[in-house]
């Protein structure tokens, strides 16, 4: 997260530091959203290649360990079909994590709220984006969740040409687009929206500019949750 501030310990409690295992010591590689006990939403880029997975809940300095912390390991990676590692601009960039147990619900560790199918939020809509991501461009990552405030840029707006032109699609969320973005480290993390008085998980964070994170009429781009409740039932439902 570009900009922004270290945010409340726990004040987003559903969350959690994607870690892969390498060299006997397990790494943060992306976020991701607990959406039941037993299940993580993050993004494809985050798992399409084969490794140890972990995920830990309840954090929030990746650095110490406050004994709140749940590390599960994962049982299963479901990424969406029409993920095409080749090209995130195709969308899709979504996927499933089923944990090898089921975390414990508490302070610390709560469910995301999903948008309803197809919901669509209006412009400058108030989101944050969460995350354990570079700082800067090029940056290192933060030890302490981060968290920025991403108002929604609208489809119209972020696909005209200054923008992202056609590199958005409508299966994606544009969110941001000034000083503060996501970046490296926060891919797969949530968007929270704030809907009704109450945090919607709208995104999952998908892709920023080459050119950097922070780069202007680049917003931060994500995965549009609403586009893929119906993979998600289908996923958790026939496992
Ligand atoms: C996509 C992930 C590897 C990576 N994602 C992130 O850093 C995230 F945190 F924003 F999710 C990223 O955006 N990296 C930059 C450096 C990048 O490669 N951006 C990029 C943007 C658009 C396109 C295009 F246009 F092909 F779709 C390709 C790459």
């Amino acid at each position: 997260v570009v900009g922004g501030s270290v945010a409340t310990p726990h004040a987003w409690p559903w969350q959690i530091s994607l870690q892969y295992l390498s060299g006997g010591r397990y790494h943060h590689t992306c976020g991701g959203s607990l959406i039941r006990r037993g299940w993580v939403m993050t993004a494809a880029h985050c798992v399409d290649s084969s490794r140890t997975w972990r995920v830990v809940l309840g954090e929030h300095d990746l650095n110490s360990d406050s004994g709140r912390e749940q590390i599960i390991s994962v049982s299963r990676v479901y990424i969406h079909s029409g993920w095409n590692s080749a090209s995130v601009a195709k969308g899709y960039d979504i996927a499933l994590l089923r944990l090898s147990s089921e975390a414990t619900l508490n302070s610390y560790v709560q469910l995301a709220t999903l948008p309803p199918s197809g919901q669509i939020l209006p412009n400058a809509n108030p989101c944050y984006i969460t995350g354990w991501g570079r700082t800067s461009t090029g940056g290192s990552l933060s030890a302490k969740l981060k968290q920025a405030s991403l108002p929604i840029v609208d489809h119209q707006t972020c696909s005209s040409s200054s923008w992202w032109g056609s590199t958005v699609k409508t299966t994606m969320v544009c969110a941001g687009g000034y000083a503060e973005s996501g970046c490296n480290g926060d891919s797969g993390g949530p968007l929270n929206c704030s809907v009704g008085g109450r945090y919607v998980v709208h995104g999952v964070t998908s892709f920023v500019s080459s050119s950097g994170c922070n780069t202007t009429r680049k917003p931060t781009v994500f995965t549009r949750v609403s586009a893929y409740i119906g993979w998600i039932e289908q996923v958790r439902g026939h496992t």
